[in-house]
């Protein structure tokens, strides 16, 4: 019996013994290890679930296209921003830009149907660029500048005609078209403000903006935020973007692009020849070089609005060049008219301007024909020097120097970069001491400077007036801290388990 007893009492003992064990370690009861396997699986689970639901969505492009329909070319934009990030700044970039064959659309008036036809090779690289699931949704927007503002004051059914014609043309494309339209000099003005602006991200930080300076063939625009009080209500812009208001000054001189101040530059000089517009005049240029002759017509010369009071003739005068600087400028001023102001400061021709403020990005043919004359990096004084003797510079040599530049350029670089260096300075009233606040830009990023951008922008509601809601955390800290606070949880669910069986057991016991 006794050993019976004790058998019985060592097995009770090692019973009692076991059970203790069970009590010590939690992982032999099989609802602790289930809800165990079920609170690590729900942790994972969730940092899973956090990681996926705010990946940012890679490759997930939304798309839109701008034509650029200008005075002497058409250009084709395509621009891309992040599927989900529509609203933040800095967002959209330029993908590709197409330049197209030929003319621009303007110079289409005679057979307006071929306007359209023009834009096929740059709208087929569009086609075969955006992904085919996003061409429904991808707006078209073209918007044409001087070259059209002109021949609309010239004939107004031609310009609807070839405005129809790209019209129709742009329709055949599976897009959204958005439609076609001459935009005004203000626009062009404002939108290539916001352009650089945006891509510069300046307009989400109050502390300071680029003014934008934009010379075409037909036309240049100066726009900046001034501080001054804004006399000329044509003049004036007001935007709130960003939360931040902005007054712009801005203006657009028609006739002043580029090649219209050259013919009538030479018209200029044509009538001061006081020959008779009979055939073979000799017209000597101080703008073009020496060597250079070349025949052209009158038409050539005086077949635009800018340039007036004289007769077409299909008669031809003989353009010589004398490559003199000096004199260039002298013939370059003539096209600018200082005597009448009616306001307290003007630029020229009488249009109000307040002193040029702050810093200044100049694009387009600013920068073109400043590259070209590797002037985009030294002071007013040395640029004037420099110009100066690249005008004395022989045609041949030029010629020589630059074989695969296009001809017509090439001899009209002394005249354009006279023009900009005038504009800049007797125009605009740029100084030798601000000049360096002028920076010659191209690009910003990938994209190019230009109206075009601002224009989508705007139309697509893209920039937002006020600054729109963003989440509080980088997409990084926020994982971070998801698993930060997930292996807290988890650390800390270790330890209550621990702490709460310790403490449970003993006062069992000693309730017993
Ligand atoms: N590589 C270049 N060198 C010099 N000038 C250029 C070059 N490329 C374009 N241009 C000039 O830039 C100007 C662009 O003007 P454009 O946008 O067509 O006219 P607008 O803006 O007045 O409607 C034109 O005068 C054109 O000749
Ligand atoms: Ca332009």
């Amino acid at each position: 019996m006794g050993d019976i007893l004790h058998w019985s009492q060592t097995k009770s003992e090692d019973f009692l013994g076991r059970e203790e064990m069970k009590t010590k370690n939690p992982w032999h009861r099989p609802w602790i290890i289930c809800i165990s396997v079920f609170f690590v699986a729900g942790i994972i689970a969730m940092v899973v679930v956090a990681v996926v639901q705010n990946k940012p969505l890679h490759q997930k492009y939304k798309y839109g296209i701008v034509l650029d329909a200008g005075s002497s070319h058409t250009s084709l934009y395509i621009y891309q921003w992040p599927a989900e990030k529509e609203n933040n700044t800095g967002m959209v970039q330029q993908k590709l830009a197409c330049n197209v064959k030929g003319k621009g659309i303007s110079s289409y008036s005679p057979e307006p149907k071929k306007a359209g036809e023009s834009l096929k090779e740059c709208m087929d690289k569009a086609r075969d660029t955006i992904p085919n699931h996003r061409h429904h949704e991808t707006p078209v927007y073209l918007g044409a500048t001087a070259g059209m503002r002109l021949l609309k004051m010239e004939n107004d059914t031609a310009s609807e005609k070839v405005l129809e014609s790209v019209e129709q043309f742009l329709q055949t494309y599976p897009f959204s078209y958005q439609g076609a339209r001459i935009i005004t000099g203000q626009e062009e003005g404002a939108f290539g403000w916001i352009t650089v602006n945006y891509l510069n991200d300046y307009l989400r930080k109050a502390s300071g903006t680029l003014g934008a300076l934009d010379l075409g063939g037909a036309s240049t625009q100066i726009t900046f935020v001034s501080g001054q009080n804004l006399e000329s209500p044509d003049n004036s812009i007001d935007f709130r973007l960003y939360g931040n208001d902005y007054q712009l000054y801005t203006h657009s001189f028609l006739c002043y692009g580029k090649d219209q101040v050259l013919k009538l530059s030479l018209a200029n000089e044509i009538q001061s020849t006081n020959q008779q517009l009979t055939d073979n005049i000799t017209l000597q240029d101080p703008c073009f070089h020496k060597g250079y002759k070349a025949t052209k017509t009158f038409e050539d010369v005086f077949n635009s609005p800018c340039v007036r009071g004289l007769r077409l003739t299909q008669n031809k005068f003989v353009h010589v060049g004398l490559g003199d600087g000096e004199a260039c400028h002298a013939a370059v001023r003539k096209v600018f008219n200082d005597s009448r102001c009616t306001h307290s400061t003007c630029s020229f021709n009488g249009v109000f301007q307040p002193p040029v403020e702050g810093k200044f990005g100049a694009f387009s043919a600013f920068y073109f024909v400043m590259n070209f004359l590797n002037l985009t990096s030294y002071p007013l004084d040395v640029a004037k020097e420099q110009l100066a003797r690249y005008c004395a510079t022989p045609w041949n040599t030029i010629i020589q120097n630059h074989p695969n530049v296009k001809e017509k350029y090439l001899s009209e670089y002394c005249f354009s970069g006279t023009y900009i260096l005038t504009l800049l300075e007797d125009g605009y009233n740029f100084t030798s001491k601000n000049w360096k606040d002028i920076e010659f830009i191209k690009q910003i990023g990938d994209s190019d400077a230009g109206w075009t951008l601002g224009y989508m922008l705007n139309l697509t509601n893209m920039i937002p007036a006020e600054v729109p809601d963003t989440p509080p955390l980088p997409y990084g800290g926020y994982v971070t801290l998801m698993v930060l606070l997930s292996l807290m949880i988890l650390v800390l669910g270790l330890l209550a388990c621990k702490v709460f069986r310790r403490p449970t057991g003993s006062t069992q016991k000693e309730i017993i």
